[in-house]
């Protein structure tokens, strides 16, 4: 059974604001993408890992971070697309085979082994998972003027993380049937509904936060120190 991991580093990092690639910002002397990078090369069920990177990042991520940390397991480096969907399409473009695809942001340093071995059992045995949280927020669903439509139960409502993992035929005709579509999705996950595939969560750690705005890194280098 072939493994292979998806490790998303081609976003444009607006909302952080650094003018650069905020995967490649230093936390705690090493730069963010090293994190998932370690914890998918040391987890013994991935068997590679597709990164994709912008198109000015390639040669310094192969030379800096996947040659100067000796990362093994990064078999192909490509260039993302515009969107995230996009990326992930691309990344899965250069896998030839595999039974179970991983897709994980870059952005979220903080993944553990065991989240890895709970998504990839539950892609084997379901079809497509991700993990997630419940919200510990009361969601409202707003309207012009930002008056209120209504309270969804949060009950029934999660927070949905990477990573996420798919059997390789299921997410790649989710994505192909996307871009016939021309439906454009937030994660991977919702391409596979659409599909009308089931999709189970798997409850994965509060502390699995994606690094998107600048108090994240404050938030991460606490947890980091924990
Ligand atoms: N076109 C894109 C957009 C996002 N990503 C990746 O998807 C993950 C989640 O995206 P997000 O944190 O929202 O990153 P950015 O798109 O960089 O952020 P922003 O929307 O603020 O520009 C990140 O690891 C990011 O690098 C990607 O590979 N390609
Ligand atoms: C996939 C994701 O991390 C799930 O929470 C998230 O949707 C990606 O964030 P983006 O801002 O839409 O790129």
């Amino acid at each position: 059974m072939k493994n292979t991991a998806i490790l998303l580093a081609a976003g444009k990092s607006l909302r952080m604001g650094t003018g650069f690639n905020k995967t490649l910002i230093e936390v705690d002397g090493r730069p963010l993408l090293w994190y998932s990078l370690r914890i998918l090369e040391q987890c013994e069920l991935i068997d590679e890992i597709v990164l994709v990177v912008q198109r000015d990042m390639v040669g310094y991520v192969d030379d800096y971070i996947v040659k100067g940390y000796g990362f093994k397991k990064v078999s192909r480096i490509v260039e993302g697309g515009s969107e995230r969907q996009f990326s992930v399409f691309n990344g899965l473009s250069a896998v030839e085979y595999a039974d179970v695809v991983v897709v994980h942001d870059g952005a979220r340093p903080l993944i553990t082994e065991q989240m890895i071995r709970d998504v990839i059992e539950v892609a084997y045995e379901v079809g497509a998972t991700a993990v997630g949280v419940p919200l510990k927020d009361t969601v409202k669903v707003i309207g012009e003027n930002n008056m209120v439509k209504y309270t969804p139960d949060r009950r029934s409502l999660w927070a949905i993380q990477t990573p996420q993992a798919f059997r390789f035929e299921i997410l790649k005709d989710a994505h192909e049937k996307a871009i016939e579509e021309g439906y454009v999705a937030t994660d991977d996950c919702a391409l596979v509904e659409k599909i009308g595939k089931s999709v189970k969560i798997v409850e994965g750690d509060y502390k699995n936060i994606k690094v998107t705005t600048p108090e994240d890194l404050v938030i991460l280098e606490a947890l980091i120190s924990i």
